[in-house]
């Protein structure tokens, strides 16, 4: 049994987790951890870590990029693994958690789907062959009108995985609204739309000389990242301290 501490359970990927994990028999949030407290959960709810003194096996964040410091603590305190999905989080804030790896085992991704997981690859194996051809890449995302930080977490990952294969030669371009020059060949364009319920769409754009090759992932329900979170806070307790990825749990 897997004993789960839900970081951000009054929120929208909060509430979805919660009824998967009723739905599972070898899995159970022993509490919350959310600073509303706008509905009434079949576990303890509480403000904050300080005020949170029950023990787990792992803890899973959906929350926000805040006090990111206190959960790394609770976590050091226990000594238990975090999964970590939330987006937005800063260099500084990324730094802490890479350094608290060295204690725990974290595992973060920005996005829990294993679609994701399979475009990041296919996105790679096509930038190896179409950069060095002359095709421009453009990132475009779009998701529901609540989401607060842009881009995606998942926009930035793929961006990532790109240059990576670019010996991290290319810059990012956010926004070209101020700019009266063409577009450079060593840039990755990335473009957020905001609208609606969209759960969440990525897709890369190859562009080339009258062509273009694109890469998509769509996400129909919330269900895909929640699904891969409870999948991870299974995965992630015993193992030693370090920084985990989709790939680790995949392979
Ligand atoms: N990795 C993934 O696959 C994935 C998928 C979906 C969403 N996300 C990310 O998860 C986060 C949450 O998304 P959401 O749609 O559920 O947002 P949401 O706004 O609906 O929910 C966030 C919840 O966190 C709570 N919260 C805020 N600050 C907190 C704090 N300091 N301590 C405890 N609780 C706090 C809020 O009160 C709210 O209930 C976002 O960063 C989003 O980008 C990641
Ligand atoms: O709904 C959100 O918010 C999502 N955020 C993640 C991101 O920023 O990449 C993943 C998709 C859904």
């Amino acid at each position: 049994m897997t004993n789960i501490i839900l970081r951000g359970c009054n929120g929208k990927m909060g509430q979805v987790i919660a009824d998967i994990v009723e739905a599972d028999d070898d899995a159970v949030i022993v509490a919350g951890i959310d600073v509303s407290q706008n509905r009434v959960a079949k576990f303890p709810v509480y403000q904050s870590f300080q005020k949170c003194n029950v023990k787990a096996d792992v803890i899973i964040d959906f929350s926000a990029p805040v006090n990111v410091e206190e959960m790394l603590d609770f976590a050091k305190s226990q000594g238990i693994g975090i999964v970590l999905c939330t987006t937005g989080l800063s260099k500084e804030q990324l730094a802490i958690i890479d350094e608290a790896s060295r204690e725990i085992p974290i595992f973060r991704s920005a996005n829990m789907s294993m679609g994701i997981n399979l475009i990041t690859k296919l996105v790679q194996e096509a930038t190896y062959i179409l950069a060095d051809a002359g095709y421009d890449i453009e990132i475009v995302e779009r998701h529901h009108n609540k989401k607060v930080d842009a881009p995606s977490g998942t926009a930035l990952a793929l961006a990532d995985a790109i240059n990576q294969v670019l010996n991290n030669e290319y810059e990012y371009k956010f926004d070209r609204s101020a700019d009266r020059v063409a577009r450079s060949k060593k840039e990755i364009g990335i473009s957020a739309v905001r609208g609606g319920t969209i759960v969440g769409e990525h897709e890369v754009i190859f562009a080339g000389t009258d062509e273009v090759i694109e890469i998509k992932h769509t996400a129909y329900s919330k269900a895909v990242f929640a699904k891969g979170a409870v999948q991870a806070a299974k995965f992630l307790p015993g193992k030693p301290a370090g920084m985990y990825r989709m790939s680790d749990m995949m392979d």
